[in-house]
């Protein structure tokens, strides 16, 4: 399958233009919606397009797909967008990250938070994990007939594979490990049905990020719905992602009868995405990650040396927009002196339920001659952070 970037003739210089393959920028042109004059225009209808994402950030990939879905006329032209993530934990729209992952393991690893703008559950992303997103007007939308599509596809290469779809719209290999999970976005008139396919993705690093260790928290987010996953290259050690992917694409090329070309698309580039860079940083913001989390409540204790004995610490606050809006940390005042404590527990409202920001708090409160109450903060600032 040949390579091309997509661009919109208008917004490139012309010697880029020369490098855009005339048949991909016209694509690309035709199924835009804002409006770039088309007089003249002299190729024939696309049917739909095949694109792949050169980058492996996910922010800049669900970026990718928050623009298709605000500016792309997909009536008569669908598309299927192909990309990969480095390792990466994708929670869903409506749902609490302190519930469904280990942030602490993540920030150690480097592994990526991201919110999508999807519904449903957690799931981990990296080179081993291809996302297929299915962009379709909102009459068009069907995600069983998308599966059945990834199903053929992957019969294509190995006849021999049990894949089936599930009511929930994961596929199952061998009737009860999970190969892929299914959310979509139903807009106004477009719509969206994105599913991972897991092909050689680290398993170790996918049950040990979504496990979290954080205790007492409620709230009515979305809760995930854990199961046995397995990776296609264990089945088969000719599945690679590579092999996949083309398979998938030649599938989606025969279904709608159009050229299987793959076309190589950069997230990043404003020329072809005007705007996307906003929808990057709001992506990353910690606003949209964290400040998302439908309200929630952490109830939940702690111990600290006290002697040749442990004290038991207890701690209530209320999360509203990430940020803590009651708080009521209770250490026994033999322990912690009462008006210290007060301190402690104001200091903390309307700051970011976060590590970095207790830090900052608490060293403000450590300013103090008194080494003995120092070190009793310190504790206290370590064991607060280990909730977040
Ligand atoms: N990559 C991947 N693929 C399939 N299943 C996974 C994956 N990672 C984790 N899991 C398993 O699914 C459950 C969660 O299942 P649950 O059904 O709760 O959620 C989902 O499936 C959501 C799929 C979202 C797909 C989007 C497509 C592009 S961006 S993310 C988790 O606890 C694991 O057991």
């Amino acid at each position: 399958m040949g390579e091309a970037y997509v661009g919109s003739a208008e917004v490139f210089p012309r010697t880029w233009n020369m490098l855009i393959p005339f048949s991909v920028k016209n694509c690309f042109r035709l199924l835009c919606q804002h409006k770039v004059p088309t007089a003249g225009f002299k190729s024939p209808p696309t049917h739909g397009l095949i694109l792949q994402s050169i980058s492996n950030d996910v922010y800049e990939n669900l970026a990718v797909e928050d623009w298709i879905h605000d500016h792309i006329h997909l009536e008569g032209k669908p598309i299927l967008f192909l990309w990969r993530n480095s390792p990466s934990v994708v929670i869903g729209r409506h749902q609490n990250p302190w519930q469904e992952c280990n942030l602490h393991l993540m920030r150690q690893e480097g592994i990526k938070l991201a919110r999508r703008k999807s519904g449903g559950g957690t799931v981990y992303h990296d080179m081993g994990n291809i996302n297929l997103t299915f962009f379709t007007t909102k009459t068009k939308y069907d995600r069983m007939e998308n599966l059945k599509l990834i199903v053929r596809a992957l019969n294509a290469v190995q006849p021999q594979l049990d894949v089936q779809p599930t009511k929930k719209f994961d596929l199952l290999l061998d009737g009860q490990f999970k190969i892929s999970g299914t959310a979509s976005k139903i807009g106004r008139t477009a719509a969206y049905h994105h599913c991972t396919l897991l092909c050689s993705t680290d398993r170790t690093a996918l049950s040990s990020s979504l496990k979290s260790p954080y205790h007492g928290i409620k709230s009515n987010a979305t809760p995930s719905i854990p199961s046995t996953v397995k990776n296609l290259l264990e089945r088969d050690s000719t599945l690679t992602c590579d092999v996949l992917m083309s398979a998938v694409a030649a599938e989606y090329a025969a279904y709608h009868q159009i050229d299987d070309h793959v076309n190589l698309i950069n997230p990043a580039d404003e020329t072809v995405f005007p705007g996307i860079n906003s929808k990057i940083k709001e992506l990353q913001s910690w606003e949209w990650v964290y400040g998302r989390t439908p309200r929630f409540t952490v109830d939940t204790m702690f111990h600290v040396p006290h002697g040749q004995a442990c004290l038991e610490i207890q701690v209530f606050m209320d999360v509203k927009n990430g940020r803590i809006e009651t708080c009521d940390i209770k250490a026994p005042d033999h322990w912690l002196p009462l008006e210290i404590g007060d301190k402690l527990n104001s200091s903390f409202i309307g700051s970011k339920f976060c590590p970095v920001e207790t830090t900052l708090l608490t060293n403000i409160l450590l300013r103090t001659d008194d080494h003995h109450l120092q070190s009793k903060l310190n504790i206290l600032c370590e064991k607060i952070r280990g909730m977040m």
